[in-house]
């Protein structure tokens, strides 16, 4: 698939990055009859290939600063520029081929199949129609999909996390340098919220995009930001800074409220799977002789298999006497996994789900790559407290010499 976005822009072409930088200068939005403007001044430099939050309390002005860089809502006054170019003076054509645009539940067409609802854009931009098919194909195996199983079906045929996932895939059809969300995986339970999350950190990886996102949950804003805008009322900012800092130093006491207390539980959203020793296991394939898979395992010392498939997607994690009984290894339907860049919240939550008191890791595509531990993620934890009563112990000395 291509992932290089090929529209003339130059911006990190040597690095992978396929986004473009934004940058706002003194936008501001006042709303007919409004006392006060919902964005005051807004100026505010987003770079290319990132990932950037924004949050803050309702009414703040998160979705009108979102929609003015598309020009859904047009700003009153100031400039927004994507790659040094002024929207307002791009055609209709040329922001839809260059901003793409996912909000709660996916927004799909009831009317029409999966694969429509993903072509609009291309359609629009007039692709021809095996380029146009090609494109959809491409986009349901990314966004997880089985394109043969879901390319023909309607949106009520689909799960919510599957009809959010087609919505991502609509707005990255025509392979737009810039990506807005306005609260996309708000309208889905907790762990299918968890799993898109991870994917779109795993599609991120993959596609280097600038990816502009509002959202009400600071700890969304934490695990996919690679940078997090906290926004007060009439749309100021608060902090504009990484996740690591907001949290370690927050600049007042309306950024401290609002993320609040530095618990050990948040720190764990700020460290990532990859960041701990991975456990290796004994895995299978679909197919293989159930036998040999129990030997290995046995031989191993190991009370289960990780069930992969010839992609190195895990597709079970049976315990070997549930194996005993079959000729060859079979998938099973309900195995949960995190992404490696998914936080060690998330994998405690995912652990909390598994009767392994562990939970299976996957890298790009879902490639299967070791498992993560409860004792992994209690030692972790523990590291983390044992640092910061260090840390206070270093403060409180040098507030007695002081
Ligand atoms: N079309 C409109 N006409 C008049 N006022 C509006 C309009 N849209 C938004 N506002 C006002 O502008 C301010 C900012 O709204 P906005 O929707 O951008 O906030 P938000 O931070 O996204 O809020 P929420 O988190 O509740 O979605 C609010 O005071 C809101 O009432």
């Amino acid at each position: 698939m291509t992932t290089q976005h090929t529209t003339g822009h130059t911006t990190g072409q040597t690095t992978g990055i396929s986004g473009a930088e934004i940058r706002l200068e003194e936008v501001v939005k006042r709303y007919p009859g409004q006392k006060t403007a919902a964005v005051e001044s807004l100026s505010l430099t987003i770079p290319a290939g990132e990932i950037v939050m924004f949050v803050g309390p309702s009414g703040c002005g998160k979705t009108t600063s979102l929609k003015m860089i598309n020009r859904l809502i047009e700003p009153t006054s100031g400039t927004i520029l994507i790659d040094g170019e002024d929207v307002r003076k791009s055609s209709a054509d040329e922001l839809r081929r260059k901003i793409g645009y996912v909000i709660q539940g996916g927004s799909l067409f009831p009317h029409m199949t999966v694969a429509k609802n993903i072509a609009i854009v291309p359609k629009m931009l007039g692709w021809d129609a095996s380029r146009v098919k090609g494109r959809v194909d491409d986009l349901l195996d990314l966004v997880g999909l089985d394109p043969s199983r879901y390319r023909d079906r309607y949106p009520r045929e689909l799960s919510g996390g599957q009809q959010q996932r087609v919505g991502v895939a609509r707005g990255l059809a025509a392979d737009p340098p810039v990506i807005l969300m306005d609260e996309p995986f708000g309208a889905v339970d907790p762990i299918t919220r968890q799993r898109l999350q991870d994917e779109l950190l795993s599609i991120q990886r993959e596609l280097r995009k600038t990816i502009v996102c509002v959202t009400h949950d600071i700890d969304e804003a934490i695990k996919l930001g690679d940078r997090i805008v906290i926004l007060r009322e009439g749309g100021h900012i608060a902090q504009y800074d990484t996740p690591e800092v907001v949290l370690a130093s927050p600049a007042d006491d309306f950024v401290s409220d609002f993320v609040g207390s530095g618990s050990t539980l948040k720190q764990l959203s700020l460290a990532r799977v990859n960041e701990v020793d991975l456990r290796e296991t004994v895995t299978a394939r679909i197919g293989e002789p159930t036998a040999d898979a129990v030997q290995r395992a046995e031989a191993a010392g190991e009370r289960s298999v990780i069930v992969l498939d010839d992609r190195d997607r895990p597709r079970g994690w049976p315990w070997l006497r549930q194996l005993k009984g079959d000729r060859i290894v079979e998938p099973t339907e309900d195995l949960v996994t995190v992404d490696e860049r998914s936080t060690l919240n998330d994998a405690l939550d995912t652990m909390l789900t598994s009767s392994h008191g562990a939970a299976v890791v996957t890298g790009d595509r879902d490639r299967y790559i070791g498992i993560v531990t409860f004792d992994t993620v209690t030692d972790h934890m523990r590291l983390l407290e044992d640092r910061a009563v260090e840390e206070r112990a270093h403060e409180q000395a040098a507030g007695e010499r002081a």
